[in-house]
C-alpha cells in the first residue's frame, strides 16, 4: 500500500524537487515542493524572503508552511534543504508521514548545484571552492538530522542518464511500494 505522505529531505542539490516530482508522477499522486509552496504563498522568491528576514526569518516562515502541507493527505513533499534541521521539524515529518533521506556525496551535490537555474541564498557569493568546502562542512552539522529519516536512499548515481528512474525505482524499492 501508498503511504499517505511521502516525505523526502536531504542536502541541496541531492535531488529532492526533481526526484520528486518524478516519483509523485509514477505514483500518481499529487507534489509539493516546499520552497514552490512558500513562494506561492507568499508571492516572493527564497531569495527575496532571505534578503528581506534573513534566514532566521525565512525558518519561521518555512516551519510555518511546512505545517500546512504535512497536513495535506496522499502525497509526495520534497522538503527544503535545511528543513528537517530547524525547531523540531525532523521530529514533526517523522510523526507526519514516511520520511526519506537521500543521501549522496559532496562530490555529486556539488556537480548537481551547478546544474539547473535555483536560485539557492546560502551559496551565493561563494567560488566554487568555496561551494565545495561548505557543502563538506554543511553536511556535517546536517547529516545527524537528515539521518533521523525513517528510511535512507542513497542517490549518489553519477553521470547516468537514467539516473531519475533509477532514484524513482529505489524509493519505491525502500517504501516497499510495487
Ligand atoms: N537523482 C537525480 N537524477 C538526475 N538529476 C538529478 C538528480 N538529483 C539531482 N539532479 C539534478 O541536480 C539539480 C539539483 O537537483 P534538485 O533541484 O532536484 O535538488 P534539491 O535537492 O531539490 O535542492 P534544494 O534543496 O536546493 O531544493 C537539478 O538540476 C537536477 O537536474
Ligand atoms: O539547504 C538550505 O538551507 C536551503 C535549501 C533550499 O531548498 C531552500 O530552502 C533555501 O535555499 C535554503
Ligand atoms: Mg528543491
Amino acid at each position: 500500500m501508498t503511504p499517505s505522505r511521502i516525505i523526502l529531505m536531504g542536502y541541496m542539490g541531492s535531488g529532492k524537487t526533481t526526484v520528486g516530482r518524478a516519483l509523485a508522477k509514477d505514483l500518481n499522486m499529487p507534489f509539493y515542493d516546499l520552497d514552490w509552496y512558500i513562494e506561492s504563498r507568499m508571492r516572493k522568491t527564497v531569495k527575496q524572503i532571505f534578503d528581506e528576514r534573513g534566514e532566521d526569518g525565512f525558518r519561521v516562515i518555512e516551519r510555518n508552511m511546512l505545517h500546512e502541507v504535512a497536513e495535506f493527505e496522499n502525497i509526495v513533499v520534497s522538503c527544503g534543504g535545511g528543513t528537517p534541521c530547524f525547531f523540531d521539524n525532523i521530529d514533526y515529518l517523522n510523526q507526519q508521514g514516511e520520511t526519506v533521506y537521500l543521501k549522496c556525496t559532496p562530490e555529486v551535490l556539488h556537480k548537481h548545484l551547478s546544474m539547473g537555474k535555483t536560485v539557492r541564498p546560502l551559496l551565493l557569493n561563494k567560488t566554487p571552492e568555496q561551494v565545495k568546502t561548505y557543502i563538506e562542512e554543511q553536511l556535517q552539522v546536517r547529516e545527524p538530522f537528515y539521518s533521523k529519516a525513517k528510511h535512507t536512499v542513497d542517490v549518489t548515481l553519477m553521470d547516468n542518464y537514467e539516473k531519475i528512474k533509477i532514484s524513482v525505482a529505489k524509493l519505491k524499492e525502500t517504501l516497499g511500494i510495487a
